[in-house]
């Protein structure tokens, strides 16, 4: 069992991560003493597997514990499921003091925590990660948001979970695409500021995700490390460090909002191919070595990750429009994470669009 503490004035929180904690989950949460109904959002297939290993735990606590189950995929991080799922709590019952869990992946964690910041003004809330990719980036950090019409997480908060559960035994159900989509966003620690981490990743991916336990807990509990690290440093994306944690994703983002949240691609998916992009474009103006390139994609083909966007997304300028409602936009400028080579990301603010297009178009054209 490993805990990592993420350090925030007055609001600091563990990350427990480890076998078994879906069983101590009730004991767990009930130390932290919520009043009244336990809400717990999940979505239908992860209730079909885990929720009732979770409720039962919560019953042997003394909790009672209110499930509200919502429709799996990206669609559920809407407006009308943050209304549905709102609705539900405030007609099941609830209090200041009530508590909302976050059982499944960064789906359910980034609504359940958004409708947990606007509950009552901001009720507290546990998250309990089911994915790869929520265990070790979305249930931490406390990101939560819905996607809207315009493009993705553009309504949201800054909303931190009291208590992380990673239980690395729910990952056994998790099919391998969506094991492969979690391990993006773990090669991309390495990719911002930790070659080592990187190739350690090149070394260990494929046996990673093809089940040895001993290297997922690594992988979980170095990116968790990574990202309290960030966090501690910059909660509110304020100073810089924080938007590092967005490499690959002003591209990624704008190819999932051009599909419209449909699963044709999963965000982990659209990261490793807006990895891929923030590479090419680093290369093309003269920043990072080819050769780093290559071996990131080589990386990510090597792990059944995607690499070159899907047919469907449009053009270089339809892409160059969704980007322009990335959150990191300033001045009506869009914002890039670059980079000088592996491990060495870095915020650009004064890239031209014309050098996005040229990049773009030739990717297109693939
Ligand atoms: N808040 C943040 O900091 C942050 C960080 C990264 C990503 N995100 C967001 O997270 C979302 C993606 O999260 P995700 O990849 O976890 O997707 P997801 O929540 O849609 O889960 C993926 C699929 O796996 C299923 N599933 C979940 N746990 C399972 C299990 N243990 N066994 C079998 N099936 C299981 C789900 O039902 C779903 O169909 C995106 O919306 C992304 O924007 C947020
Ligand atoms: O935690 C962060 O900060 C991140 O950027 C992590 C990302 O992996 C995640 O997808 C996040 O939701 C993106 O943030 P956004 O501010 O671009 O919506
Ligand atoms: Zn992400």
């Amino acid at each position: 069992m490993t805990d990592v503490t993420i350090a925030l004035d007055g609001r600091s929180y563990d990350v427990a991560i480890g076998r078994g904690l879906l069983e101590e989950a009730g004991a767990r949460i009930a130390a932290l003493k919520p009043k009244g109904v336990l809400h717990v959002a999940t979505d239908a297939t992860v209730a079909d597997l885990h929720l009732q290993a979770l409720l039962a735990s919560c019953e042997a606590a003394g909790l009672r514990a209110v499930p509200h189950i919502l429709p799996p995929g990206e669609a559920s991080k809407s407006w009308s499921f943050y209304e549905d799922l709102s609705e539900r709590i405030l007609a099941a019952g609830v209090e200041r003091g009530s508590m909302i869990v976050a059982l499944g992946g960064g789906v359910i964690g980034d609504l359940a925590g958004f409708v947990a910041a606007t509950m009552l003004r901001g009720i507290d809330f546990v998250q309990i990660p089911t994915t790869l990719l929520a265990q070790v980036d979305s249930s931490v950090g406390g990101k939560v948001a819905i996607d809207t019409k315009a493009g993705k997480n553009l309504v949201g908060a800054f909303w931190q979970p009291r208590l992380v559960l990673a239980d690395l035994g729910v990952l056994d159900s998790l099919p391998l695409r969506e094991l492969r989509a979690g391990w993006a966003e773990i090669a991309k620690y390495g990719l911002i500021d930790d070659p080592a981490f990187f190739a350690w990743c090149e070394a260990n991916g494929k046996a990673a995700l093809a089940g040895d336990d001993a290297l997922r807990a690594q992988a979980v509990a170095h990116s968790v490390r990574a990202k309290a690290r960030v966090v501690a440093a910059d909660e509110r994306e304020s100073s810089g460090v924080r938007a590092l944690l967005n490499l690959g994703h002003t591209f990624g983002h704008a190819l999932e909002s051009a599909l419209g949240f449909d699963g044709q691609l999963l965000h982990g998916e659209a990261v490793a191919i807006g990895c891929c992009m923030a590479f090419d474009l680093s290369v093309r103006l003269g920043l990072a070595p080819l050769e780093d390139a290559q071996r990131v994609r080589a990386h990510f083909a090597n792990v059944g990750l995607p690499t070159e966007p899907p047919a469907g997304v449009g053009d270089a300028d339809a892409l160059l429009a969704l980007m322009q409602t990335d959150k990191k936009v300033a001045d009506g400028r869009i914002v890039f994470v670059l980079t000088r080579g592996i491990g060495r990301a870095f915020v650009a603010r004064d890239v031209s669009p014309d050098d996005v297009r040229a990049m773009l178009g030739d990717t297109l054209k693939k």
